[in-house]
């Protein structure tokens, strides 16, 4: 049933044509099953204050860990955050006969040893990155079966870039049984070719620069993704003695090379772990500082706080304070509107926890999901804790605080990643306690979150689930 958005209600210049349902309406009781994995129970609100520090990458160490399939010798990758994502990646490739040394945040990767091109484990399903594999081997051991991927179900995620870019690289490439069966065409290899993405895909984009870059001759791929993780890949494989030009803009220029060799690299830090933590001081309305951080892989979740009220700035290169007391911003941080898109735009990853932050502003604001159709699921779990927010499609229209109301503590699901990462966010700036539940999909993402929130003065404790360890 199509409802409208009340304008009486909740007075505002902005309305969706259509909506799921009236704020109220929206939140339906989750149905209850067997608690599996350890909960987060947060007492809020809470005020943070100190430093935090910034892991590596979790997608920047995927499309690395896969790359180091293409390297003859080992590799030794720096700063590679603790996060179930990793070591399910981690298992992918110990299956496959890789050796994998890990410790203190680095992994030693040796690939020489690699017996077998198909992987069969369980943990494809799970995660994305273990999709990535696939130009790695087809372009070093000529043939790959790799199952479908996993990662956050927050949409369609086809494939369809990546299969016709390694067909355009001179693979045969079939979809059977749920699996991806791929060889070089005759048994020659990959081959240089041309290709443009129809959307810049990150995870296509890495792919055929790890498969070109192994390719006999010149490829050039045009609409490429952006992302500064792509960036990263492209250094580990220069630093590793492949030939590549322009990766970061629009087209990437590969000189394919027959052998590449192991490289030591320091993985970027993580974007959207610094972001999340950005957008913690400015829910709480505190001041932390946190490094290593590059401003400008998100300068755009930056320019949209400082314009809503907050302070930013830079310390030193690496370092930032985000200030959002309430003696600084005065009356309240005023919302503002986002639209996600590909890099430079504002980061899909960051919206399920802007959302949050929103739901705390004066005024309303839209959010615009324009990357992947479902991402949306954390609104539900938001509506429970009190938050006035209206979906359509993948539009929401959020109503933010009201006349003095206030988030209050409730019991919540998490469904992925980052929306799961929305849920602490609100907890910690709900009245009363939140419970989390399906804590597992954040922490496929973020390292240690509930220690480093506690060590800024948050109230969070993991709990295990009833019978169970932690
Ligand atoms: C492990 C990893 O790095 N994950 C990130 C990566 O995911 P991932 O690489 O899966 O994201 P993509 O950039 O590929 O997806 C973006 C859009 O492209 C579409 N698409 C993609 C491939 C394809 O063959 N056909 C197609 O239509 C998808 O359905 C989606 O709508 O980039 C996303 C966008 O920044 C991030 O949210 C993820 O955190
Ligand atoms: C969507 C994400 O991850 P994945 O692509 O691995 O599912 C994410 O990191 O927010």
């Amino acid at each position: 049933m199509a409802l409208f958005f009340n304008t009486t209600l909740f007075p505002t210049s902005k309305s969706l044509t259509c909506c799921r349902s009236s704020p109220e309406t929206q939140i339906s009781k989750t149905p209850q099953k067997p608690q599996e994995t350890p909960i987060f129970k947060i007492k809020g609100p809470s005020t943070l204050s100190g430093h935090i520090t910034i892991s590596g990458s979790k997608n920047s160490s995927l499309a690395l860990l896969a790359a180091t399939l293409c390297c003859s010798g080992s590799s030794l990758l720096h700063n590679v955050p603790n996060v179930s994502d990793i070591k399910a990646m981690a298992s992918i490739l110990s299956s496959l006969g890789a050796e994998i040394e890990a410790f203190d945040g680095k992994m030693m990767v040796n690939s020489d040893g690699i017996r077998k091109v198909e992987v069969d484990l369980e943990e494809m399903k799970k995660i994305r990155g273990g999709f990535f594999v696939l130009g790695p081997l087809l372009a070093r051991f000529g043939e790959a079966v790799v199952d479908l991927p996993g990662g956050c179900n927050i949409g369609k995620r086809p494939v369809d870039l990546y299969l016709r870019g390694l067909s355009a690289l001179g693979a045969v490439v079939e979809l059977r049984e749920g699996k991806v069966w791929a060889h070089a065409a005759n048994g020659r290899g990959l081959v240089g070719g041309r290709f443009r993405l129809d959307y810049p895909s990150v995870g296509a984009t890495e792919t055929l620069l790890m498969a070109a870059s192994l390719a006999d001759g010149v490829t050039v791929l045009s609409n490429v993704a952006k992302e500064p993780e792509v960036v990263d890949l492209a250094r580990f494989l220069r630093d590793s003695g492949a030939s590549i030009e322009g990766a970061g803009t629009e087209t990437i220029v590969i000189r394919g090379k027959s052998r590449l060799h192991g490289s030591e690299c320091v993985i970027t830090p993580d974007r959207i772990e610094a972001g999340t933590f950005i957008l913690a001081a400015a829910i709480t309305r505190s001041c932390i500082s946190m490094s290593p951080v590059s401003p400008s892989h998100i300068s755009c979740l930056i320019h949209k706080l400082m314009k809503a009220g907050c302070r930013i700035s830079q310390s030193d290169q690496q370092t930032l304070e985000v200030s959002a007391v309430p003696t600084y911003i005065g009356g309240n941080l005023s919302g503002f509107d986002i639209r996600t898109s590909p890099f430079p735009g504002f980061p899909t990853d960051l919206q399920p926890q802007t959302m949050a932050l929103l739901t705390t502003c004066s005024g309303s604001s839209l959010v615009e999901e324009c990357v992947f159709d479902k991402r949306m699921s954390h609104v539900r779990e938001l509506q429970k804790l009190g938050a006035k927010i209206q979906v359509c499609e993948s539009t929401a229209l959020v109503l933010g605080k009201q006349n003095g109301s206030s988030l209050r503590g409730s019991h919540l699901v998490a469904s992925d990643l980052r929306g799961g990462a929305s849920l602490i966010l609100a907890g910690l700036a709900a009245e009363g306690t939140t419970e989390i539940n399906d804590i597992a999909h954040i922490d496929r993402g973020y390292e240690n979150i509930d220690w480093k929130l506690r060590r800024i003065g948050a109230d969070i404790e993991r709990l295990a689930p009833a019978g169970h360890p932690l």
